[in-house]
């Protein structure tokens, strides 16, 4: 069973679960993103947005959080090659950043798209 077909996906479901524990205790970043999906769920509880609203709001949310994961590994893996001043390392770590910037602002969009009839309504 442990090195069968099935016994290697629930394994790696495992790490992955892992990982995602470990960005949680350890990432800032992480922290500040859960902080934020926690605050607009809790918004969106509050507006009683309707299922789409909320698909569209946990896709942000997925969005952003699996970019941000995805850019600490990025640093993690530099800072663990290269672990002195490079400016090739610091262009590897701003274009990982700026991955998670495109996903920021696009959740910023959907969030505006999603809020701006419920808090400014007839307008
Ligand atoms: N080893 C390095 N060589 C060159 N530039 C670096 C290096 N480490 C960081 N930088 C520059 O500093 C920026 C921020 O780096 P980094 O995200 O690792 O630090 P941080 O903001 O303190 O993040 P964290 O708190 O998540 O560790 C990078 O985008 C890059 O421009």
């Amino acid at each position: 069973m442990r090195d069968s077909f099935l016994g290697k996906r629930i394994r790696g479901g495992g790490y992955a679960l892992k990982g995602a524990w470990l960005l949680l205790k350890n990432e800032a970043s992480i922290q500040v993103q859960f902080v934020i999906s926690i605050i607009m769920t809790i918004v969106g509880i509050y507006f009683e947005i309707t299922g789409t609203e909320w698909i569209l709001q946990l896709l942000a949310i997925g969005l952003v959080m699996s970019a941000e994961g995805l850019n600490s590994a990025i640093e993690a893996m530099a800072d663990f090659i290269h672990p002195d001043f490079h400016s090739k390392i610091g262009h590897i770590k701003d274009i990982a950043a700026g991955g998670v910037c495109f996903a920021a602002i696009i959740a910023f969009i959907i969030g505006c798209i999603i809020y701006y009839p419920y808090i400014f309504p007839g307008i």
